[in-house]
């Protein structure tokens, strides 16, 4: 359990200021979302204690920085963005490297790291050779030392191909029971299937906190599907709609609307991107915020 309790934090050379009341993260998987400048990074950075709060608390399973600041660091695992490896290290060493930080590796610890990140044909390989989406799983990879109960990952999918991408929100899925995972990330849909929670960002305030089911639920839009003749699309606001798909003599639409928006349509499932966007839209008639 992680709690944030009063903290204030102000980031110096910039007018920006992170403002948390009180907020309390439970296990699973927290994905952080919020427009660019919202305080996502600044957020996980506190959290990840590689910065200090002005004011305020942060509890880590009760434990806090002032009294247990190395037993709380032991238990993190950190991928800040724009991770910075030791470009001279290779794949190994560096893992060891970080290892001996947290006290070690433990028996068959780098082998299973290597395996689960498929980094065994770049084991020998120096950082400064690897291409960017190794680098990345490199870095994903250290932050799996030592087994942390909190993990903060900041656009944890940048550089990734698809077919890792798949592979690292299954895995992060797999290892999110007991731990308290937060994923800043500006791709929803690929978490769509493992988030537990959402944590919604503005202006450095929390506006938003639920579960994954809360945040699609009671909205003051749905999302519709249906279709219209061609270039018929232009009688909506374009704010509402989401996608259109041309077709022969047609467009297939999916758009935002608190009531159906005519014959043809039909309500779809309302996806987490999708409740993004309308909490945006209609952020004045959403209550609590
Ligand atoms: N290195 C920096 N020096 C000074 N101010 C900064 C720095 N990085 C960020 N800021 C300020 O802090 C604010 C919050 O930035 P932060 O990176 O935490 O937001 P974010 O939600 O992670 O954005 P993004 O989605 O673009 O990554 C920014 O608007 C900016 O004013």
């Amino acid at each position: 359990m992680l709690e944030m309790h009063q903290v204030v934090y102000r980031r110096q050379a910039s007018s920006f200021e992170l403002s948390v009341p009180r907020l309390t993260l439970k296990p699973g998987i927290t994905l952080l979302v919020g427009p660019n400048g919202a305080g996502k990074s600044s957020l996980l950075q506190l959290l990840a204690t590689a910065r200090f709060p002005d004011s305020g608390i942060i509890r880590y399973d009760g434990l806090g920085v002032e009294r247990d600041l190395a037993a709380i660091r032991a238990r993190i695992g950190f991928v800040p963005s724009g991770v910075e490896l030791y470009e001279q290290m290779t794949v190994t060493k560096l893992l060891r490297y970080f290892a001996e930080l947290k006290g070690g590796l433990a028996a068959g610890e780098l082998e299973w790291l290597i395996e689960s990140f498929h980094l065994g044909d770049y084991r020998a390989h120096k950082i400064k050779t690897l291409a960017q989406g190794v680098r990345q799983r490199v870095a994903l990879a250290q932050a799996w030392i030592a087994s942390p109960s909190f993990l903060f990952l900041d656009e944890p999918l940048n550089a990734l191909d698809t077919l890792e991408r798949l592979h690292f929100t299954r895995f992060v899925a797999a290892h999110s029971r007991s731990r308290t995972i937060v994923v800043s990330t500006h791709e929803m849909n690929e978490w769509e299937a493992w988030a537990d929670h959402v944590l919604w960002f503005e202006e450095g305030l929390p506006c938003f906190y639920g579960t994954a089911e809360e945040w699609t639920e009671g909205l003051p839009a749905s999302v519709w599907t249906g279709t219209v003749v061609q270039g018929a699309h232009r009688r909506f606001d374009p704010a509402q709609l989401l996608h259109i798909r041309p077709e022969d003599g047609y467009d297939e639409l999916r758009l935002l609307g608190s009531r159906c928006p005519g014959a043809g349509f039909e309500p779809a499932l309302t996806t987490l991107e999708d409740a993004y966007f309308i909490r945006c839209r209609y952020r004045a008639g959403i209550a609590g915020r």
